[in-house]
Protein backbone atom coordinates (compact mmCIF):
# COMPACT_ATOMS: atom_id res chain seq x y z
CA UNK A 1 0.00 0.00 0.00
CA UNK A 2 1.07 3.40 -0.60
CA UNK A 3 1.10 6.13 1.79
CA UNK A 4 3.09 8.75 0.55
CA UNK A 5 3.43 9.94 -3.26
CA UNK A 6 5.44 12.92 -4.29
CA UNK A 7 5.44 13.95 -7.41
CA UNK A 8 7.70 16.74 -8.73
CA UNK A 9 8.00 18.55 -5.76
CA UNK A 10 10.20 21.69 -5.38
CA UNK A 11 10.54 24.22 -2.77
CA UNK A 12 12.17 27.28 -3.06
CA UNK A 13 13.48 29.90 -0.01
CA UNK A 14 13.39 33.65 -0.03
CA UNK A 15 13.58 32.80 -3.65
CA UNK A 16 16.12 30.57 -3.73
CA UNK A 17 15.99 26.99 -4.94
CA UNK A 18 16.16 24.62 -2.29
CA UNK A 19 14.72 21.41 -3.22
CA UNK A 20 14.58 20.65 -6.83
CA UNK A 21 11.79 17.96 -8.74
CA UNK A 22 11.78 15.44 -6.50
CA UNK A 23 9.52 12.18 -6.77
CA UNK A 24 9.26 9.41 -4.45
CA UNK A 25 6.84 7.34 -2.98
CA UNK A 26 6.55 5.36 0.33
CA UNK A 27 5.22 1.62 1.15
CA UNK A 28 3.74 0.08 4.05
CA UNK A 29 6.80 -2.16 5.58
CA UNK A 30 9.75 0.49 4.45
CA UNK A 31 11.97 2.09 7.35
CA UNK A 32 13.52 5.08 4.80
CA UNK A 33 16.25 6.72 6.09
CA UNK A 34 16.66 10.18 4.98
CA UNK A 35 20.50 11.17 4.86
CA UNK A 36 22.74 13.97 3.32
CA UNK A 37 25.33 16.50 4.58
CA UNK A 38 24.07 19.42 6.60
CA UNK A 39 21.87 21.59 4.58
CA UNK A 40 20.34 18.99 1.94
CA UNK A 41 16.91 19.59 2.00
CA UNK A 42 16.23 16.64 4.22
CA UNK A 43 13.74 18.93 6.98
CA UNK A 44 12.56 20.60 3.69
CA UNK A 45 11.53 17.66 1.92
CA UNK A 46 9.56 16.28 4.85
CA UNK A 47 7.77 19.62 5.65
CA UNK A 48 6.92 19.65 1.77
CA UNK A 49 5.46 16.90 1.89
CA UNK A 50 3.55 17.32 4.89
CA UNK A 51 2.67 21.12 3.24
CA UNK A 52 4.14 22.94 5.92
CA UNK A 53 5.85 24.62 3.64
CA UNK A 54 4.80 26.85 0.00
CA UNK A 55 5.84 24.48 -2.51
CA UNK A 56 5.34 23.16 -6.12
CA UNK A 57 4.23 19.76 -7.40
CA UNK A 58 2.28 16.80 -5.88
CA UNK A 59 2.17 15.44 -2.34
CA UNK A 60 -0.41 13.04 -1.41
CA UNK A 61 -0.11 14.20 1.81
CA UNK A 62 -0.06 18.39 1.42
CA UNK A 63 -3.30 18.00 -0.39
CA UNK A 64 -5.41 16.21 2.50
CA UNK A 65 -7.53 18.69 5.09
CA UNK A 66 -5.41 18.63 8.03
CA UNK A 67 -7.49 16.60 10.66
CA UNK A 68 -7.25 13.84 7.32
CA UNK A 69 -3.78 14.34 7.47
CA UNK A 70 -2.93 14.03 10.94
CA UNK A 71 -4.50 10.29 10.64
CA UNK A 72 -2.31 9.60 7.94
CA UNK A 73 0.89 10.62 9.05
CA UNK A 74 2.61 11.35 12.67
CA UNK A 75 5.16 13.95 12.30
CA UNK A 76 8.33 14.92 14.97
CA UNK A 77 9.96 18.24 14.01
CA UNK A 78 13.82 18.55 14.93
CA UNK A 79 13.02 21.09 17.34
CA UNK A 80 13.14 19.40 20.60
CA UNK A 81 11.17 22.71 22.70
CA UNK A 82 8.74 21.26 25.15
CA UNK A 83 6.83 24.65 26.39
CA UNK A 84 4.68 23.48 29.13
CA UNK A 85 5.37 21.53 32.50
CA UNK A 86 2.59 18.83 32.10
CA UNK A 87 3.65 15.27 32.54
CA UNK A 88 5.17 13.13 30.34
CA UNK A 89 1.39 10.97 29.93
CA UNK A 90 -0.22 14.55 28.98
CA UNK A 91 2.59 15.34 26.61
CA UNK A 92 2.40 11.31 24.84
CA UNK A 93 -1.21 11.72 25.28
CA UNK A 94 -1.53 14.69 23.02
CA UNK A 95 -1.06 12.32 20.15
CA UNK A 96 -4.42 11.63 20.29
CA UNK A 97 -5.65 14.75 19.35
CA UNK A 98 -6.27 13.95 15.86
CA UNK A 99 -8.24 10.79 16.83
CA UNK A 100 -10.69 12.90 19.12
CA UNK A 101 -13.76 15.45 18.19
CA UNK A 102 -13.20 18.51 19.83
CA UNK A 103 -13.95 17.85 23.58
CA UNK A 104 -13.91 14.38 23.59
CA UNK A 105 -12.40 12.47 26.17
CA UNK A 106 -10.03 9.96 25.52
CA UNK A 107 -11.30 6.54 25.64
CA UNK A 108 -9.37 3.05 26.48
CA UNK A 109 -8.30 2.42 22.81
CA UNK A 110 -6.62 6.05 22.92
CA UNK A 111 -5.19 5.27 26.56
CA UNK A 112 -3.82 2.09 25.43
CA UNK A 113 -1.95 3.41 22.64
CA UNK A 114 -0.27 6.30 24.98
CA UNK A 115 0.78 3.15 27.33
CA UNK A 116 2.11 1.11 23.94
CA UNK A 117 3.85 4.35 22.48
CA UNK A 118 5.33 5.19 26.73
CA UNK A 119 6.65 1.21 26.84
CA UNK A 120 8.27 1.44 22.99
CA UNK A 121 10.26 4.48 24.58
CA UNK A 122 11.41 2.73 27.83
CA UNK A 123 9.55 5.93 29.44
CA UNK A 124 7.00 4.02 31.94
CA UNK A 125 8.72 4.96 34.96
CA UNK A 126 8.29 8.55 33.89
CA UNK A 127 4.80 8.94 32.93
CA UNK A 128 3.92 11.19 35.97
CA UNK A 129 7.03 13.70 35.81
CA UNK A 130 6.62 17.22 34.60
CA UNK A 131 8.60 16.67 30.45
CA UNK A 132 9.89 20.14 31.11
CA UNK A 133 12.32 18.62 33.85
CA UNK A 134 13.75 15.41 31.66
CA UNK A 135 17.39 15.50 30.69
CA UNK A 136 17.71 16.88 26.74
CA UNK A 137 17.61 13.03 25.42
CA UNK A 138 14.70 11.80 27.97
CA UNK A 139 12.56 14.54 26.49
CA UNK A 140 13.42 13.53 22.94
CA UNK A 141 12.00 9.96 23.66
CA UNK A 142 9.14 12.00 25.35
CA UNK A 143 8.51 13.69 21.66
CA UNK A 144 9.02 10.56 20.08
CA UNK A 145 6.52 8.69 22.03
CA UNK A 146 3.83 11.26 21.32
CA UNK A 147 4.36 10.90 17.33
CA UNK A 148 4.35 6.76 18.27
CA UNK A 149 1.05 7.64 20.01
CA UNK A 150 -0.70 8.72 17.02
CA UNK A 151 -0.35 5.50 15.48
CA UNK A 152 -1.04 6.84 12.26
CA UNK A 153 0.57 5.00 9.20
CA UNK A 154 3.41 6.65 8.39
CA UNK A 155 5.83 8.39 10.61
CA UNK A 156 7.68 11.24 9.69
CA UNK A 157 10.75 12.05 12.34
CA UNK A 158 13.14 14.23 11.55
CA UNK A 159 17.12 13.64 13.57
CA UNK A 160 14.83 11.79 16.72
CA UNK A 161 17.91 10.05 17.58
CA UNK A 162 20.47 13.22 17.83
CA UNK A 163 21.50 13.18 21.59
CA UNK A 164 19.85 9.75 22.88
CA UNK A 165 22.34 7.34 24.06
CA UNK A 166 23.43 4.21 22.06
CA UNK A 167 20.89 1.93 23.63
CA UNK A 168 18.34 4.25 23.08
CA UNK A 169 19.73 5.29 20.02
CA UNK A 170 19.14 1.51 18.90
CA UNK A 171 15.69 0.86 20.94
CA UNK A 172 14.28 3.61 18.95
CA UNK A 173 15.18 2.38 15.05
CA UNK A 174 14.37 -1.03 16.20
CA UNK A 175 10.69 0.17 17.33
CA UNK A 176 10.97 1.97 13.71
CA UNK A 177 11.25 -1.27 12.46
CA UNK A 178 8.81 -2.80 14.37
CA UNK A 179 6.08 -0.38 13.36
CA UNK A 180 7.03 -0.97 9.61
CA UNK A 181 6.95 -4.82 10.51
CA UNK A 182 3.33 -4.06 11.79
CA UNK A 183 2.36 -2.55 8.38
CA UNK A 184 2.97 1.08 8.93
CA UNK A 185 6.52 3.03 7.08
CA UNK A 186 8.60 5.57 8.56
CA UNK A 187 10.34 8.34 7.21
CA UNK A 188 13.68 9.34 9.59
CA UNK A 189 16.26 11.57 8.90
CA UNK A 190 19.54 10.82 10.52
CA UNK A 191 23.11 11.54 10.33
CA UNK A 192 24.53 8.14 11.92
CA UNK A 193 24.41 6.38 8.21
CA UNK A 194 25.92 2.87 11.16
CA UNK A 195 22.35 3.00 12.01
CA UNK A 196 20.85 3.91 9.08
CA UNK A 197 22.66 1.17 7.29
CA UNK A 198 21.54 -1.42 9.99
CA UNK A 199 18.03 -0.34 10.79
CA UNK A 200 16.56 1.21 7.40
CA UNK A 201 15.16 -0.81 4.55
CA UNK A 202 16.00 1.62 2.26
CA UNK A 203 18.28 4.83 2.09
CA UNK A 204 17.61 8.01 0.52
CA UNK A 205 20.46 10.23 -0.27
CA UNK A 206 19.54 14.28 -1.00
CA UNK A 207 22.19 16.25 -1.91
CA UNK A 208 21.82 19.91 -3.10
CA UNK A 209 18.32 19.79 -2.86
CA UNK A 210 18.07 16.52 -5.53
CA UNK A 211 17.50 12.68 -4.45
CA UNK A 212 21.33 12.04 -5.73
CA UNK A 213 20.66 8.03 -4.64
CA UNK A 214 17.42 5.69 -3.75
CA UNK A 215 17.22 2.04 -2.53
CA UNK A 216 19.01 -0.73 -0.26
CA UNK A 217 22.11 0.65 1.94
CA UNK A 218 24.46 -1.39 -0.37
CA UNK A 219 23.65 0.02 -3.70
CA UNK A 220 23.25 3.36 -2.25
CA UNK A 221 26.48 3.84 -0.17
CA UNK A 222 29.20 3.50 -2.58
CA UNK A 223 32.59 4.91 -2.40
CA UNK A 224 31.69 7.53 -4.93
CA UNK A 225 28.52 8.60 -3.61
CA UNK A 226 30.45 8.66 0.07
CA UNK A 227 33.36 11.12 -1.59
CA UNK A 228 31.04 13.15 -3.78
CA UNK A 229 27.98 13.94 -1.10
CA UNK A 230 29.54 13.64 1.95
CA UNK A 231 33.39 13.98 1.46
CA UNK A 232 34.27 10.86 3.50
CA UNK A 233 35.74 7.50 2.96
CA UNK A 234 34.26 4.72 5.05
CA UNK A 235 34.34 0.90 5.58
CA UNK A 236 31.20 -1.40 4.84
CA UNK A 237 31.43 -4.72 4.81
CA UNK A 238 28.40 -7.77 5.53
CA UNK A 239 29.58 -9.36 8.70
CA UNK A 240 27.89 -12.41 10.52
CA UNK A 241 25.98 -9.87 13.16
CA UNK A 242 24.94 -7.78 9.85
CA UNK A 243 26.11 -4.56 7.70
CA UNK A 244 28.28 -2.63 9.46
CA UNK A 245 29.36 0.94 8.22
CA UNK A 246 32.30 2.82 9.83
CA UNK A 247 32.95 6.31 8.44
CA UNK A 248 37.06 6.43 8.13
CA UNK A 249 38.27 9.76 6.82
CA UNK A 250 37.43 13.33 5.50
CA UNK A 251 38.16 13.36 1.91
CA UNK A 252 38.29 17.50 1.28
N1 LIG B 1 13.30 29.47 6.64
C1 LIG B 1 14.30 29.44 5.78
N2 LIG B 1 14.69 30.54 5.10
C2 LIG B 1 15.71 30.50 4.23
N3 LIG B 1 16.40 29.40 3.94
C3 LIG B 1 16.07 28.28 4.58
C4 LIG B 1 15.01 28.23 5.54
N4 LIG B 1 14.91 26.96 6.00
C5 LIG B 1 15.88 26.26 5.39
N5 LIG B 1 16.56 27.06 4.53
C6 LIG B 1 17.70 26.62 3.69
O1 LIG B 1 17.27 25.51 2.94
C7 LIG B 1 18.34 24.57 2.79
C8 LIG B 1 17.89 23.20 3.28
O2 LIG B 1 17.68 23.26 4.70
P1 LIG B 1 17.17 21.98 5.50
O3 LIG B 1 16.90 22.44 6.89
O4 LIG B 1 16.09 21.34 4.75
O5 LIG B 1 18.48 21.05 5.45
P2 LIG B 1 18.76 19.67 6.18
O6 LIG B 1 19.21 18.71 5.13
O7 LIG B 1 17.59 19.25 6.99
O8 LIG B 1 19.99 20.08 7.09
P3 LIG B 1 20.54 19.55 8.52
O9 LIG B 1 21.13 18.19 8.28
O10 LIG B 1 21.62 20.56 8.83
O11 LIG B 1 19.42 19.55 9.51
C9 LIG B 1 19.53 25.14 3.57
O12 LIG B 1 20.39 25.78 2.66
C10 LIG B 1 18.90 26.16 4.50
O13 LIG B 1 19.80 27.20 4.78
Amino acid sequence: MTLLSVKGLGVARRGRPVLHDISLSVTAGEVIGLIGPNGAGKTTLMRACLGLVPHHGESSLAQMPPRQRARAAAWMPQSREIAWPVSVETLVALGRTPHLAPGQRASEADLAAVDRALSRMDLQAFRHRSATQLSGGEQARVLIARALAQEAPLLMVDEPIAGLDPGHQIATMQAFAALAEDGCAVIVSLHDLSLAVRHCTRLIVVDAGRIVADGPAQAVLTPALLRDSFAISAWFEQTADGPVFQPLEVLR
